[in-house]
């Protein structure tokens, strides 16, 4: 099957871009007895299991606090160990599933990868270059040092603001070496190594935050992730806020090299479709267009990420690490994925209508989050001052009017519209790409339970009075 100037050629159980005809080593070692890969599933699990489940003592010297809950968040430890699997499970079925002729999300994946197909030194070194360059880039001087909450100890941690600079200093560097010829277009044919030598590289920065916090202050743990069952504190996370120095691992990782990656990745992927058919079809131009407003609308607002749970509440372990640094990059370019191997017609009049989808679920999404963060840094401020409030024990107030008077989380319904206006330009013969908007309603609904108990553990009866006046959790009328 070949189109314009490069050719989609069939593999029997997927679909590869490759020009090459002669089978590589990865094919090769596809048609490996699945038994072996089995085998060393096995023993992974084993190994998970013989270190977290037999409730080791508390590594030494370290300290322990009951989450605020009072009960383990995410199942407890066996909660913990089964995403540790089923996520990098998920993400490599996706990633094998995009490039499938039938792209059946809840099919058996096309075939098993062998190690060859999954272990390439050149990938865990593309990683790890990209990481050192995000890093120096955070370095960079920043327009502005923001401060955090503050923590338990009173102190608040400083944090520069330059991730938009370092997104536009990323688009020169890639842009020069796109025009000098750095190959692209070669990065869809290495998902899969890079996405399995980014989930090695977040498994090995775990467990280093993991050792990093035994030898943490008290004060420098998280409300949650402190345990004492080593499987379930790695997962979530022991220390807050891990540091070397004033650099500072989980606000780096949050927004900057997963997010950055993974517009990457998509204009990677809509390179390599307008080398194959001659230009870029609609629906691509359209997805790449609104996943990258929603990266750079994240890094303009950098500063309000320092009020999100996951910075404030949320331990950094591998579920922060892996999702920022593999799932992030390689599960929100599905869409991406998927259109490249599998074109969708798409009419100016539909393409018209999604578009009006995404500009509505965004305005509802920086509508509700600029007003809280307005709010919340001064709540005199003009454009929030006449907005109803309840009073709190705690001093601070919650709104009850505006976007927050409409539902409890008008953000996530925002968020929500968007994800939708992401999928649709697939079509609708696929389930596979409304794989994000069903992943992002799950973790929404969970996301906004947690919030929930701790807005009410924090507010107590205020909360439940705001909970009175506004009934409805992210949907009106509906949920
Ligand atoms: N794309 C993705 O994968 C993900 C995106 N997101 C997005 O990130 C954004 C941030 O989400 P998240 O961190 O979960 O939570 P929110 O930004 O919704 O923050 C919740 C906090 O807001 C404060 N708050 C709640 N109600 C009120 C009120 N009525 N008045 C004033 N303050 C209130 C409380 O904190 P306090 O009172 O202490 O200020 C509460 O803990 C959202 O837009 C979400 O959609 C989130 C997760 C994943
Ligand atoms: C399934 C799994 C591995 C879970 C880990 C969850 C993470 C992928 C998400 C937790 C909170 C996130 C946020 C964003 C990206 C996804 C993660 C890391 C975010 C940076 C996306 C851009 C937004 O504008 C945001 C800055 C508000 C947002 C913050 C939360």
């Amino acid at each position: 099957m070949a189109r314009g100037r490069g050719r989609l050629k069939i593999l029997g159980r997927g679909w590869s871009l490759s020009e090459l005809s002669a089978e590589t080593g990865a094919d090769a070692a596809r048609s490996d007895p699945p038994r072996h890969r089995a085998h060393l599933l096995g023993v992974g699990v084993g190994c998970v299991f013989l270190t977290g489940f037999c409730e080791l003592p508390t590594p030494s010297g370290a300290k322990t606090m009951a989450s605020p809950q009072g009960s383990l968040e995410f199942g407890g430890p066996l909660g913990a160990a089964a995403l540790m699997l089923v996520l990098p499970a998920t993400m490599f079925h996706l990633l094998l599933v995009a490039r499938s002729g039938p792209a059946r999300l809840l099919g058996p994946p096309p075939y098993l990868p062998g190690p060859e197909a999954l272990w390439s030194p050149r990938a865990l070194q593309l990683v790890l270059a990209w990481l050192g360059l995000q890093a120096a880039l955070y370095l960079l001087p920043a327009r502005k040092v923001a401060e955090g909450q503050e923590l338990k100890n009173k102190s608040r941690l400083r944090y520069p603001i330059n991730g938009f600079q370092a997104l536009v200093v990323t688009t020169l560097l890639v842009g020069l070496g796109v025009s000098a010829g750095l190959p692209l277009d070669a990065l869809p044919e290495m998902l899969l190594p890079l996405a399995f030598a980014a989930t090695l590289t977040a498994f090995v920065f775990s467990l280093l935050l993991y050792l990093k916090a035994l030898v943490a202050p008290a004060s420098a743990l998280a409300p949650g992730g402190n345990s004492g069952n080593p499987i379930y504190d790695f997962f979530l996370g022991r220390e807050l806020n891990p540091r070397i120095s004033s650099f500072d691992f989980k606000y780096f990782c949050e927004l900057r090299p997963g997010l950055m990656a993974w517009v990457l990745i998509n204009l990677a992927l809509l390179l390599k479709e307008a080398e194959l058919r001659g230009s870029p079809s609609l629906a691509m131009w359209l997805v790449n267009g609104f996943q990258l407003l929603y990266v750079a609308d994240a890094l303009w607002h950098e500063e309000a990420v320092l009020t999100t749970m996951d910075i404030t509440h949320d331990g950094f372990g591998f579920m922060l690490a892996f999702g920022d640094l593999a799932w992030v990059p390689f599960t929100y370019s599905l869409q991406a994925q998927f259109l490249l191997y599998h074109p969708q017609p798409l009419g100016l009049p539909m393409a018209s209508v999604i578009c009006l989808i995404n500009a509505i679920g965004y305005y509802v999404f920086r509508g509700a989050n600029s007003q809280k963060n307005t709010f919340r840094k001064n709540p005199s401020d003009p454009r929030v001052a006449d907005l109803e409030t309840i009073p709190t024990a705690t001093g601070r107030q919650l709104l009850v009017s505006g976007w927050w008077g409409m539902v409890r989380h008008p953000n996530y319904l925002g968020d929500l519209i968007m994800a939708l206006a992401w999928s649709l330009p697939c079509g609708v013969s696929h389930l596979l790409p409304y794989f994000y908007l069903l992943y992002f309603t799950a973790l929404l609904v969970h996301r906004e339970a947690r919030d929930e108990q701790q807005c009410l553990q924090k507010y107590g009866l205020a909360w439940r009075e705001y909970c009175k006046r506004v009934p409805y959790r992210i949907l009106p009328y509906v949920y």
